[in-house]
């Protein structure tokens, strides 16, 4: 556990066994983690919530972004099988990366409270940004005992030395047992984007997230030929993957992404700054392949292996240009 992290005194033996860890993973790994999530995100299990699975990452080529999330998922094990005293018993079952979009909320549940979820013992969710600076709503409440709703709030300390730790090693995690003693909800997000890091605990090894991982990246490496050039350039998932739905209809998510950026997708043909996408194309097909991008009524020179390829340098250049702006 970071030096800084620092566990309250709930008893791990109590009716609802539960802890908040302040201060828990560094804004450091919160913004890799963050950047994974931009550059590979797919539609989420429930409306307005995109999230980024480990095992997708390890389908789509890229097997070298699991890469932030080892040390963090082995932190999170030794944590949660000190603080229930389970030691060596615990597999890591599901690990994810979950973007809570204005309108997303979850009613009262436990997490393992569906046949298929019955192996979950425990839950970590680890808050990578902060209530109220980056989103509104979006309170974890429990049903009884306490802490009683977790709110993850950035800078809250008054002392130097812990505000200043707190810069370093600033983002909560909340831990708890998945069934019934923690029925819980998450109450609507109102503004902003709220994300979380959530990985869940099973004492069965059939349900073990690693072999399903090794065995895609397996698959994937197996793919190239030795000889071959390793490409870490993102092959894409299929197209429904990429599918939001909203209202009646819905959008492509590499499209609104690119867009929030403030770029635009473009095809590859034509000579630079004049290409646009052909009106016979379908739109959703030309993201597989090479093409451009462009900003305002500027389309640059680059040719991009296909639209996850030009998110991940469109999300690079604007982080930059925030950063140089700061
Ligand atoms: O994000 C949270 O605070 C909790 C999420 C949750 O309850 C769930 O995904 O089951
Ligand atoms: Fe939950």
């Amino acid at each position: 556990m970071a030096n800084s992290a620092s566990a309250s005194p709930t008893p791990a033996a109590g009716d609802h066994p539960r802890v908040l860890i302040r201060s828990f993973l560094s804004r450091e790994t919160c913004k890799e983690l963050e950047f994974v999530h931009r550059s590979c995100g797919a539609a989420g299990y429930r409306p307005s919530v995109l999230s980024t699975s480990l095992p997708h990452l390890a389908a789509t080529g890229c097997g070298h972004l699991l890469l932030p999330f080892v040390p963090v998922r082995e932190r999170l094990r030794d944590v949660v099988e000190s603080f229930f005293d389970c030691h060596f018993d615990l597999f890591i079952e599901f690990t994810g990366l979950i973007s809570w979009c204005k309108g997303a909320s979850i009613g009262w549940h436990s997490d393992d409270n569906k046949p298929y979820l019955r192996q979950r013992a425990f839950t970590a969710v680890c808050y990578l940004n902060n209530h109220g600076e980056d989103y509104k709503g979006g309170i974890l409440q429990f049903q009884d005992g306490d802490p009683s709703s977790i709110i993850p709030v950035a800078g809250v300390s008054k002392s130097t030395f812990t505000s200043l730790m707190r810069n370093i090693f600033s983002q909560d995690v909340v831990i708890y047992t998945a069934d019934s003693r923690n029925v819980h909800c998450v109450n609507e997000v109102t503004e902003g984007e709220r994300l979380t890091l959530t990985v869940w605990f099973t004492r069965d090894r059939a349900y073990d997230e690693d072999p399903k991982l090794l065995n895609f990246l397996s698959q994937t490496s197996l793919n190239c030929e030795p000889t071959e050039q390793k490409s870490y350039i993102p092959l894409p998932a299929s197209d429904n993957m990429y599918w939001f739905s909203y209202d009646q209809s819905g959008f492509d998510i590499r499209c609104a992404r690119v867009h929030v950026l403030g770029f635009s997708f473009h095809s590859s043909g034509g000579s630079h700054n004049t290409s646009a996408l052909p009106a016979e194309d379908d739109p959703i097909e030309l993201l597989g392949k090479q093409l451009r991008l462009g900003r305002g009524d500027y389309v640059f020179e680059k040719i991009f292996s296909n639209s996850l390829h030009a998110l991940q340098v469109s999300f690079i250049f604007s982080v930059a240009l925030i950063s140089a702006v700061d």
